[in-house]
């Protein structure tokens, strides 16, 4: 996969290049550029951003600027064109859904905003020559949009193989089966007065099963009752239910 951010801030991109997602891109396995917009500037104060229509608070990012970028990271409509993914908080939910069909393109752009976003022509314009998604990740109000697309970047980047060292822990992964995980422990076995729960030392795999999956119930049902609303018909069994 080939992943292209464009901002004002390139160095925010920068904890890409760490731990894991670090050793993919070194090993290949993902191929990302980070874009400065300024570059696409052509006045001696590098403007990227101006007043909005019909008023407002804060200032908009030009048009102009926006679209010499996409057309020189994106191209200019021959094949093959990215997914262009814009963060924005009045975007559709990202979810695990949304990182997992992501991570079957070949290529993603983020254009990352700041200020009161980009005009919205921009949008529309790469619109014709691309799938653009415009995309939230939370219902709270950041300052921009690169750490949007670090968070985004970073669940679907772990998806892709050889990038995990672990490949079965995306398969296990919190909402792979729409329920949240439950409680996981490690050595010692009692620490701080706090023991681990027995069935997981007891080496009955189907009793350690069970209770994991019981654990993940009462936890989905006080954290995320939405999620079990959500579950499709059938995916609690009579165990489940018994619950
Ligand atoms: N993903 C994601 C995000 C973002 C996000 C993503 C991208 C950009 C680019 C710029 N900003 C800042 C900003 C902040 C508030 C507003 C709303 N307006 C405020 C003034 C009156 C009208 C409405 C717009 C733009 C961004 C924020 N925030 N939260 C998420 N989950």
């Amino acid at each position: 996969m080939r992943i292209d951010v464009i901002t004002i801030f390139p160095d925010y991109l920068n904890p890409l290049r760490e731990a894991l997602l670090g050793k993919a891109i070194e090993r290949d396995r993902i191929a990302v550029g980070v874009h400065d917009l300024r570059d696409w500037t052509h006045d001696v104060h590098r403007a990227v951003d101006d007043s909005p229509y019909g008023g407002g608070p804060g200032m908009v990012m030009k048009p102009q600027v926006w679209g010499e970028a996409l057309d020189a990271v994106c191209g200019t409509g021959e094949e093959p064109m990215p997914r262009l993914v814009v963060p924005t908080p009045a975007g559709r939910p990202f979810d695990q859904r949304t990182a997992i069909r992501w991570s079957a393109e070949p290529w993603l752009v983020f254009a990352c905003g700041r200020y009161e976003g980009i005009d919205q022509r921009v949008i529309d314009d790469a619109a014709t020559r691309m799938p653009v998604e415009e995309v939230s990740i939370g219902d709270y109000v950041l300052v921009g949009g690169e750490v949007a697309a670090l968070v985004m970047i970073e669940a679907v980047a772990r998806l892709l193989p050889g990038v995990l060292g672990n490949p079965l822990s995306a398969e296990q992964d919190s909402f792979s089966d729409g329920l949240l995980e439950g409680p996981c422990y490690t050595r010692p076995e009692v620490w701080r007065g706090h023991a681990v729960p027995d069935v997981l030392r007891s080496g009955n795999h189907a009793a350690i099963n069970r209770w994991r999956r019981d654990q993940a119930l009462a936890r989905t049902y006080r954290r995320r009752p939405d999620l079990l609303a959500a579950l499709p018909e059938g995916a609690l069994d009579k165990a489940d239910r018994a619950q």
